[in-house]
C-alpha cells in the first residue's frame, strides 16, 4: 500500500476531491472493521486472513497497529512491544507484510486467541437427511458448554417444532428486515425455497466469552462463514451409502415425494463438494459422529 491519502501536486483539483471522498470512505470502513473486532463479531486472525487473501480489501489498507490496538488489554505499550517481537514496523499495512511477517502475525494471533479462551466455531454441513439434526440434538443434549446456534428460517414448522428452540419461524418481512440490518453472519436460500439464516449476535457474544458455537447450516452458508472467519472449521458429514441416504429421507417421512426429489437433487451437488471440508465425519453412528465433532470444538492450547 503506497501513497493512501497522500496528494500529488500535479493532480488535477477534481482528481484530488474525489481522491479525499475515497481516503474518508476508506477510514469510515477501517474504523467500522475495527469495532467489529471490539465488539467480538470478528476475530482479529480474520480480518488479517482477509487482507492476505484480497489486497484490495479494507482490511488490506488497515494499520498493524491498529488492529493489535483493538485487542482487550493491549494498550499502547504492548502494542509497540509486540510489533517489535513480530519485526512489524509501527507503520506497516496488513496488505504490506512480507511472507515470514503474516506468518509470525498469524501465529501470534492464534495463540493469543487461544489464550484469550476463544471458542472455536465449527460448521457442521452435509446433504439432506443425512442426520445433521440428529447429531446437533445429541451435541445439545450431552454438550451444554457448546452452544447450538438457532437460525431463523422463512419455512413453515413441522410438528412438534418450537418457535426459538428448532428455529425462529419469520415471515418474509420480518427475514428481509434482519438481511437489510446485517444481522446474519449468513444466509441462503435451502433447496430452492426457504431462506434460512445464522443470527451474528449469539454466535459473536459466544466465542468473545470463549464458548464454542455449533451451526448446522448448508453449503452455500458454509462458504460463507469461510469468507468471514476462516478460522471456523468445516465439517462435513457424510452417510455411509447413497442408498442409506435415501432410506433415512423417505423413512423420516417429512417430506412430500416431490420434496425429496428436490433434495436429494441438491444432495449431489452438496456431496461433490465435499472436498472444500476441513475434516469429513461418517455418520454410522450418532453418538460416534457427534463426538468427533465435539472433539473439534475444544479450544486449541496456546
Ligand atoms: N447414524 C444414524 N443411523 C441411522 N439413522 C440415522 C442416523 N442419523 C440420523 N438418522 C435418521 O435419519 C433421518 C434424518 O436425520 P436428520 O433429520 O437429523 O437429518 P438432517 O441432515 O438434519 O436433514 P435435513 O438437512 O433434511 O434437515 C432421521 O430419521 C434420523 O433419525
Ligand atoms: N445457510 C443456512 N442453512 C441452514 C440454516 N439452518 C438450517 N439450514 C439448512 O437447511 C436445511 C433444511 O433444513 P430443514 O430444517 O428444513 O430440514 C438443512 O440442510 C440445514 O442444514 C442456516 O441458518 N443457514
Amino acid at each position: 500500500m503506497t501513497g493512501q491519502g497522500q496528494r500529488h501536486p500535479d493532480m488535477p483539483a477534481v482528481d484530488r476531491a474525489a481522491a479525499s471522498r475515497a481516503a474518508v470512505e476508506a477510514r469510515r470502513a477501517r474504523a467500522a472493521v475495527k469495532q467489529a473486532v471490539r465488539a467480538g463479531e470478528r476475530s482479529a486472525l480474520s480480518v488479517a486472513e482477509t487482507a492476505w487473501r484480497d489486497a484490495e480489501s479494507v482490511e488490506a489498507g488497515m494499520r498493524v497497529r491498529d488492529l493489535l490496538a483493538t485487542l482487550k488489554g493491549l494498550g499502547p505499550t504492548r502494542t509497540l512491544a509486540a510489533l517489535e517481537s513480530l519485526g512489524i514496523a509501527e507503520v506497516k499495512r496488513l496488505g504490506g507484510l512480507g511472507h515470514r511477517q503474516r506468518q509470525a502475525l498469524r501465529s501470534w494471533l492464534r495463540s493469543r486467541e487461544a489464550v484469550a479462551g476463544h471458542g472455536r466455531l465449527v460448521v457442521l454441513a452435509g446433504p439432506t437427511a443425512v442426520g445433521k439434526g440428529t447429531v446437533s440434538a445429541f451435541i445439545r443434549e450431552n454438550f451444554p458448554e457448546v452452544l447450538l446456534s438457532v437460525s431463523a428460517t422463512t419455512r413453515t414448522p413441522r410438528p412438534g417444532e418450537i418457535d426459538g428452540v428448532h428455529y425462529y419461524f419469520l415471515d418474509d418481512e420480518r427475514f428481509d428486515a434482519m438481511v437489510a440490518a446485517d444481522e446474519f453472519l449468513e444466509w441462503a436460500v435451502v433447496h430452492n425455497q426457504s431462506r434460512y439464516g445464522t443470527p451474528r449476535p449469539p454466535v459473536a457474544a459466544a466465542l468473545a466469552e470463549g464458548r464454542s458455537v455449533l451451526l448446522e447450516i448448508d453449503l452455500d452458508g458454509a462458504r460463507q462463514v469461510r469468507r468471514a472467519m476462516p478460522e471456523a472449521v468445516l465439517v462435513f458429514l457424510l452417510p455411509p451409502t447413497w442408498e442409506e441416504l435415501v432410506r433415512r429421507l423417505v423413512g423420516r417421512g417429512t417430506e412430500s415425494a416431490e420434496e425429496q426429489a428436490r433434495r436429494l437433487r441438491t444432495a449431489t451437488v452438496e456431496l461433490a463438494a465435499q472436498d472444500e471440508f476441513d475434516v469429513l465425519v461418517v455418520n454410522d453412528d450418532v453418538e460416534r459422529a457427534a463426538r468427533e465433532v465435539v472433539d473439534l470444538l475444544a479450544v486449541p492450547r496456546a
